[in-house]
């Protein structure tokens, strides 16, 4: 949400943030589920060359732009171009964490692009159940709250070259990209985030019921979730925690301009 960013970047606190960001990805992937694929939601043939889910984001972003929302630096567009100027002042100035030559990293089209060709068909089941209003309204929310996570490898980044800018520099200055990308990786965080995610994904996938039996008989054998918890810990290796990374090489490559 809102004011997530501490006022003073750790490596702990970032990555709290990133554990709580956790729950409304989960949370989203699970209501976007509720729906089938409906794949005509992404073609172009709503407004050609814009789907309805192209549409329907955009519109969100003028609002949001109006109201002030990016100028939080947490919150990104996916459709930057174009937005109109914010009608509210902040009430005192945002506070500047991230360098700003880094800051304008950007990695939504990617985000657009895998989310829509191939992403929702991971989770989804194939159909389509006539109700793309709704569809795109969940989509919206699960893809703010990707982009939101994945932009937050800027802050990720920040801390880490605070905290060893002898190490990062060489490899900045030399443009070593898999170098970079070694010194800001840590596989075992990577495989915890993996797991506690399918967790997440298994623990808000139960159905509650108050009736003990039946809440014993729900905790066995696959398919009885609304989104395979191996797939959402997938999700989370093959792209989530990827373009994180991305995010994280792209700020320190522009980190010292
Ligand atoms: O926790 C970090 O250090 C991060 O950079 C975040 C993250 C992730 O995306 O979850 C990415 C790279 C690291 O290898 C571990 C985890």
């Amino acid at each position: 949400a809102a004011g997530d960013v501490p006022r003073a970047l750790t490596l702990d606190s970032v990555r709290e943030s990133l554990i709580r960001q956790e729950d409304s990805i989960v949370f989203s992937l699970l209501e976007r589920a509720m729906h089938r694929r409906n794949s005509a939601a992404y073609d172009s043939s709503f407004l050609p060359p814009a789907s309805l889910a192209e549409f329907f984001v955009r519109q969100s972003e003028i609002i949001s732009a109006k109201a002030g929302r990016y100028l939080n630096p947490e919150e990104v567009p996916f459709f930057p171009d174009y937005l109109p100027e914010p009608l509210v002042h902040p009430h005192s100035p945002p506070q500047v964490l991230l360098h700003p030559a880094s800051a304008t990293v950007n990695v939504s089209k990617e985000i657009w692009r895998i989310y829509t060709r191939e992403m929702v068909a991971l989770f989804t089941e194939e159909g389509d159940d006539g109700d793309h209003g709704s569809t795109v309204a969940s989509d919206l929310v699960l893809l703010q709250a990707l982009s939101r996570r994945i932009h937050y490898g800027r802050f990720v980044a920040e801390v880490k070259f605070r905290d060893a800018p002898d190490d990062y520099i060489p490899l900045i200055k030399s443009k070593d990209r898999v170098g970079l990308m070694e010194l800001l990786t840590f596989a075992d965080v990577e495989e915890s985030v993996k797991r506690r995610v399918e967790k997440k994904a298994m623990l808000f996938g139960q159905n509650v019921t108050l009736d003990d039996k039946a809440g014993r008989n729900n905790t066995g054998g696959r398919g009885k979730y609304k989104v395979d918890p191996e797939v959402a810990a997938r999700i989370y290796g093959e792209w989530v925690i990827p373009l994180t990374k991305l995010v994280q090489v792209e700020y320190l490559l522009r980190r010292l301009h």
